[in-house]
């Protein structure tokens, strides 16, 4: 589409609607080459030695995954600025990242997070960035058969290319709109079940679980990551499950 076309579907005249054209450059390459320093460059302008992590205690990677339109943009919004993003759905290209700080048991820990497009063309350039997560957020969107019968596919693809022992959560999100529902509650817990990885139901839209699935992300983070003789253990799934049972948790009003 050329800009003066976009200009007036965006009801745009004259040069003003030239600033709201959205440019999007995609970084690819092998893992280590600089792809995420050249970005925190251009966006922060500084450069941060070693690693991203070293401005704060620790820090890790999380990548969202998931179908087109099951809502992994909106939920890092959500996460990152307590916002929903309403209205034109505006597909992900390529991939997109975010940072935030959390405190998990009184120490900092930094997330960067990525958010991956969903439609089939980007995969070859996604698949490129997964062995650098260290964590992965699955989604499915509740109202959308599809994209839960597609979550095989994606834990296939999820151990041909991540980290063997990426951590995953398995998300089934839009669970503000009961009355679209088509996958149960029951089917999310059964497919979690059957590859052991912990589950959730949110909404990205009021704000449900959003902040719990990136805590208990952060937690079994930090514990691998700094785990001591002698400190408890820390099990996510066992986490999520006591969290879900606490009153006013998963549920709408
Ligand atoms: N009701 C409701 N709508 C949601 C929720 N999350 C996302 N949406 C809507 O679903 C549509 C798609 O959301 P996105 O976050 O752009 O989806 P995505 O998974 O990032 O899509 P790609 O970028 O193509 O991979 C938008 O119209 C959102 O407003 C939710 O929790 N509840």
């Amino acid at each position: 589409m050329d800009l003066q076309t976009l200009g007036s579907y965006q009801g745009g005249a004259g040069p003003d609607f030239y600033e709201h054209v959205l440019h999007k450059t995609i970084l690819v390459g092998d893992s280590g080459v600089g792809k995420t320093s050249l970005l925190v460059q251009f966006d922060q302008g500084k450069f941060i030695p070693g690693s991203f992590s070293a401005t704060v205690g620790i820090g890790f990677t999380v990548m969202l995954l998931g179908d087109s339109g099951v809502g992994k943009t909106c939920f890092l919004i959500q996460f990152k600025d307590g916002a929903f993003l309403s209205g034109t759905f505006l597909a992900t290209v390529g991939i997109d990242f975010r940072n935030k700080v959390v405190t998990v048991d009184g120490v900092r820990v930094k997330l960067q997070i990525w958010d991956t497009a969903g439609q089939e063309r980007f995969r070859s350039v996604t698949h490129a960035y997964y062995r650098d997560a260290q964590a992965l957020l699955l989604l499915y969107d509740i109202t959308n058969k599809a994209s839960f019968e597609n979550i095989r596919a994606w834990l296939t693809e999820i151990h041909e290319y991540a980290q063997r022992d990426v951590v995953i959560m398995l998300l089934g999100n839009k669970a503000d709109v009961s009355s679209e529902r088509v996958i149960r509650s029951e089917d999310g817990e059964t497919l979690a079940r059957e590859y052991g990885v912990p589950f959730l139901e949110t909404s990205a839209k009021t704000g449900m679980n959003v902040e719990l699935a990136f805590l208990a992300i952060a937690k079994e983070l930090k514990y691998r990551a700094g785990q001591q003789a002698g400190e408890p253990s820390f099990q996510i799934r066992d986490y999520v499950e006591s969290q879900k049972k606490r009153p006013g948790c998963c549920s709408f009003l």
